[in-house]
């Protein structure tokens, strides 16, 4: 109170100016408090008084009631509630720690030890899948067995790019370079490629898949790169024959863009079809071709050349570190169920009893390589310095009609061997001339065909009775919309 008064005279004594507004609060604050205005004026004993019982009630109104109140709001809450102290020891769930037999007590001990087994057993095991995940594959329905991976040092180790990874030739070149310990990058659209085909690396560390489309940029920082990236069968490259000529054109000169920012040293895959339909056999590197550039095929022949050509001129003008593979008719597991080429188509055809189709007369003629082959010279030429082109393939030559025969017979297919019109601008022979890759490389294939054929019937036999029927692809069998 005496604190209320004295601070009131001070402040009208401190600031003058002030007066009639300080007088005012004060007025305001005094009706406030329920204190008629003429006590004040009064003055004395009873403004004391006045102010005193004013005191006493804000302390009871305010301060001790409520307090009443809240205490009793909280008992009569607490009668609600249930007893919690003795409830939880009645419904402790574990007994046998509070019991006296010594059984239950023996129990409870060996609970507690199999407990800390478990953890023990759990985080020892989440060691070795770390350690194991790391080391290996995991097997999957393309790949059902365990591939393990080398340990390489830093200075080994190296960052590959492998544009095309998840296709049927990129995969096992992908297998190959992640046992020998390097980190790969995958970059794939996944047009023609499966994710089924890299999936037993998808945990790896030294793994990482980007899913992009060559024709647009990408920033990377890698050693090498393997450029792979095309759909390489006829019916998938004619479904979209502009995006091929993209694909090859665009596709390559990023890739180059890229080898050129990070001095990446970088291989083309080109194809046998830079020959066209070619006028002399075996093909050499040295044959220039014999192509149609506007035929069906040009979009992906034309596309593979003017591929090649940009790698030469990168070279000559930014000195890139380039290597170009000109790949023959390859074959093996992983091939897509739909790819449409005539070794799948055969075995596809054949494992089913259904026709089997021949394009033309027969007489045209392939050379078949297995895919282990292909991986082993497109790794020896990457890490050679021989910087042509080079003739990847197996020699050995087959006609159409031969081939067919041979499947049907390996297969002991019922199958029928009917023929259909020929493909326009189908190449009549083809047959690797390979001396450059013997004499530079060291290289020859050493799987034959029949050791080749033997495990991709294998294969398709499982891709069949996991899908129940495959529809073969056959030319021009599908085509974009308009
Ligand atoms: O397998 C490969 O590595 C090559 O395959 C294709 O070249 P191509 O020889 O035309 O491939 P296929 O479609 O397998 O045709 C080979 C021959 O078999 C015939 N064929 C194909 C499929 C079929 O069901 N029946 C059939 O008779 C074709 O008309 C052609 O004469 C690609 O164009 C090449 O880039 C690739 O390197």
């Amino acid at each position: 109170m005496v604190r209320v008064t004295s601070l009131t005279e001070r402040r009208h004594g401190s600031s003058p100016s002030n007066n009639s507004n300080n007088v005012a609060t004060s007025r305001s604050l005094t009706r406030r408090h329920g204190v008629v205005e003429g006590g004040r004026s009064g003055g004395g004993l009873w403004s004391r008084q006045s102010l005193a019982l004013l005191g006493a009630g804000i302390l009871v109104g305010y301060v001790v009631l409520p307090v009443l109140l809240v205490e009793m709001d909280i008992e009569k809450a607490m009668q609600g509630l249930p007893k919690l102290e003795k409830q939880s020891v009645k419904a402790n769930p574990y007994p046998i720690a509070e019991s006296s037999n010594p059984y239950l007590r023996a129990d409870q001990r060996t609970l507690e030890t199999t407990i800390a087994k478990i953890t023990t057993e759990a985080e020892k095991r989440l060691l070795e899948d770390r350690d194991v995940l790391s080391k290996q594959s995991l097997p999957t329905s393309t790949t059902p067995y365990v591939m393990k991976t080398a340990y390489l040092p830093d200075h080994h180790r190296k960052k590959i790019l492998v544009t095309g990874g998840s296709g049927f030739v990129g995969s096992h070149l992908v297998d190959k370079l992640m046992m020998e310990g390097h980190e790969v990058i995958v970059v794939d659209n996944f047009f023609t490629g499966q994710k089924k085909n890299i999936a037993h690396w998808l945990h790896h560390p030294n793994f990482s898949l980007i899913v992009h489309d060559v024709t647009e940029p990408i920033q990377l920082e890698v050693d090498q790169i393997y450029h792979l990236a095309c759909p390489a069968s006829p019916p998938h490259y004619q479904y979209n024959p502009v995006k091929t000529i993209k694909t090859s054109v665009m596709g390559t000169l990023n890739m180059l863009g890229l080898a050129k920012r990070v001095h990446a040293r970088i291989l083309l895959s080109s194809t046998s079809e830079i020959y066209g339909d070619p006028e002399v056999s075996p093909q050499p590197e040295s044959y220039w071709g014999h192509v149609n550039t506007i035929g069906p095929r040009a979009c992906y022949d034309e596309g593979k050349r003017v591929a090649e050509t940009m790698m030469y001129s990168y070279q000559k003008q930014n000195g890139l570190d380039i290597r170009v593979a000109r790949i023959f008719n390859t074959f093996g597991p992983r091939m897509h169920p739909n790819d449409g080429r005539v070794v799948s188509n055969f075995i596809i055809e054949a494992l089913q009893n259904k026709d089997m189709t021949i394009y033309g007369d027969g007489k045209q003629t392939r050379s078949f390589q297995y895919v282990s082959d292909l991986v082993d010279g497109l790794h020896a030429l990457m890490n050679n310095d021989y910087t042509q082109p080079v003739n990847l393939g197996n020699p050995s030559e087959w006609t159409i009609a031969e081939f067919a025969e041979h499947v049907q017979a390996l297969t002991k297919s019922s199958s029928q061997i009917i023929k259909l019109p020929k493909s326009t601008d189908d190449p009549q022979q083809r047959r690797p001339d390979i001396q450059t890759a013997k004499r530079e490389l060291d290289w020859e294939p050493k799987v034959s065909v029949d050791e080749g054929l033997k495990k991709t019937i294998e294969y398709f036999a499982a891709v069949l009775k996991e899908a129940g029927e495959i529809i073969p692809t056959g030319p021009g069998a599908a085509k974009p919309e308009a």
